[in-house]
């Protein structure tokens, strides 16, 4: 089975979660199948093959993607958190999401100056996530190598969000 059929079997909807009215896509099934999780992390490895020198996940789910995937690259990992989680000097950005407000922070100077930072989550939905992730990248004095999600959620305006960005989604699908 192609990967892209392995995420749309596997995953869940959860209706009315976290908030009346979100239709939740849980991807958590998907993980917990190693063949399916092997399979998306030598997909977004092979779609970005040369294009990053480290990779950056988005707290939380996003870690277990780029941990795997700096794993297999032999690249260095950023972790941009939730606001208050990281000590020290940190940079700072509030976003939007489907079902709230948030801040991710990142520590700045702890990668090579000029890094091509592969950005990795599991859902795309508004972008908000993403949009703000790809502005600390920068501000830290990064590159963004390009964005690369396992599902993307059509009708919420994340791809236009991201403009220019190459973004791949293993699944695009409208969203509920
Ligand atoms: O495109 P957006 O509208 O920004 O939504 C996508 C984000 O929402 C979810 O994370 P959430 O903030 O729920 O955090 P979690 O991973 O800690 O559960 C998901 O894992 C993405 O990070
Ligand atoms: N509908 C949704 N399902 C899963 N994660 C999300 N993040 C934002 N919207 C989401």
């Amino acid at each position: 089975m192609s990967v892209s059929d392995l995420v749309l079997e596997l995953s869940d909807t959860i209706p009315d979660f976290p908030k009346p009215g979100i239709v939740f896509r849980d991807l958590t099934p998907v993980f917990a199948n190693a063949d399916a999780f092997t399979a998306i992390i030598d997909d977004l490895a092979a779609r970005f093959a040369g294009k990053y020198d480290a990779v950056a996940g988005l707290e939380a789910r996003g870690f277990l993607l780029a941990a795997a995937l700096a794993y297999a690259g032999h690249v260095p990992l950023v972790a941009i958190r939730k606001e208050g989680k990281l000590p020290g000097e940190v940079l700072s950005e509030t976003y939007d999401l489907e079902y709230g407000t948030a801040t991710f922070e990142i520590h700045p100077g702890q990668i090579v100056s000029g890094s091509r930072v592969l950005i990795v989550d599991d859902v795309l939905a508004t972008g908000g996530s993403a949009v703000a992730a790809t502005r600390l990248v920068e501000r830290a004095g990064y590159v963004v190598g390009g964005i690369g999600v396992v599902l993307e959620l059509d009708g919420l305006g994340g791809r236009d969000r991201l403009g220019d960005y190459e973004l791949y989604s293993i699944v695009t699908e409208a969203a509920g």
